[in-house]
């Protein structure tokens, strides 16, 4: 299922601009990653994709139908969506938190856990866990958890908004790696949200740099954004060095480990 955003804004009742003519087409089973400041409209962005926020010009389409005309509670419950810091329900176990909307939509709430119990064990969270209430489990696993609960519905589309934000850099790099490899499995299209250029980097197969009021600052995959910043607050923001960072290798014990300008490793080279 393909994403579209067609010349959209986004002005609040308040006044507050936060979009302003955005356009850009996810294909198929294609991650696109939103990424920039505080601030730049990227939950407003992403939001209008199952209708919770709606844009105030142009429009979203899925598959070439605008958003606008499908249902609100059922284009909602189709597609999957991972809010800010997982949003698990705090007085559901976690098998029934990832059955929830399965039940929801008319599965018997048995075949839903022994569903959900399947899931969890898919992202890696052991199924006897699933007795457990959310709070009796890691930042970490919580997270896990979500993205099992996003799933659930076998959606085609998966929302992800700063999806491994609220844990620490190892245990994300970890939920990273396990997205890239569901991913490699289910193909989903995939929009995400963060402010984390090197996620950006990591997970979208297209990057959408944005800066304040929604407005586009570039658009590329990750090498054509690296290779050719567009502007002074691209390289600012990809790391003011990285475009011009001459990396070089050096031989230790027969490996090529690369370094930066000054001499610190930053991989190996295969
Ligand atoms: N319901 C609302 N009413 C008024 N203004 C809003 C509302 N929601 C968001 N905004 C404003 O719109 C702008 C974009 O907000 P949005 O949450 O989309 O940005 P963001 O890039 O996701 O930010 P962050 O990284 O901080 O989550 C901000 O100035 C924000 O204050």
């Amino acid at each position: 299922m393909g994403i579209e955003f067609r010349d959209v804004g986004k002005t609040y009742p308040d006044g507050t601009v936060a979009v302003t003519g955005f356009s850009c087409t996810v294909p198929s089973h294609r991650t696109l990653a939103l990424v920039g400041t505080s601030g730049s409209g990227k939950t407003t962005l992403m939001r209008m994709v199952n209708r919770m926020v709606e844009p105030t010009t142009g429009s979203v389409l899925i598959d070439g139908r605008d958003v606008r005309e499908l249902d609100k509670v059922a284009l909602r419950r189709s597609i999957g969506y991972v809010p800010q810091a997982g949003g698990l329900l705090p007085h559901r176990r976690v098998v029934d938190n990832v059955a929830t909307v399965p039940v929801l939509t008319g599965t018997p709430r048995r075949a839903a856990r022994d569903a959900a119990l399947a899931l969890l064990e898919r992202v890696g969270i052991d199924p006897a866990l699933g007795r457990r209430y959310p709070a009796q489990l890691s930042g970490g696993q919580q997270q896990r958890v979500a993205v099992a609960r996003a799933l659930a519905a076998e959606p085609n589309i998966l929302l992800m908004d700063e999806p491994f934000g609220a844990v620490d850099p190892i245990v994300r790099r970890g939920l990273q790696d396990q997205l890239l490899q569901l991913q490699a499995e289910l193909g989903k299209t995939i929009v995400l949200v963060t402010h984390d250029i090197d996620e950006a980097f990591r997970l979208g197969d297209e990057v959408v740099i944005l800066r304040t009021g929604g407005i586009v600052a570039q658009t590329g995959t990750p090498k054509e954004i690296v290779a050719a910043p567009a502007d002074e607050f691209v390289r600012d923001f990809i790391g003011a060095d990285r475009a011009e960072r001459a990396l070089r290798t050096v031989d230790v014990d027969g490996r090529s480990v690369v370094v930066d300008g000054d001499g610190r490793p930053v991989g190996v080279l295969e």
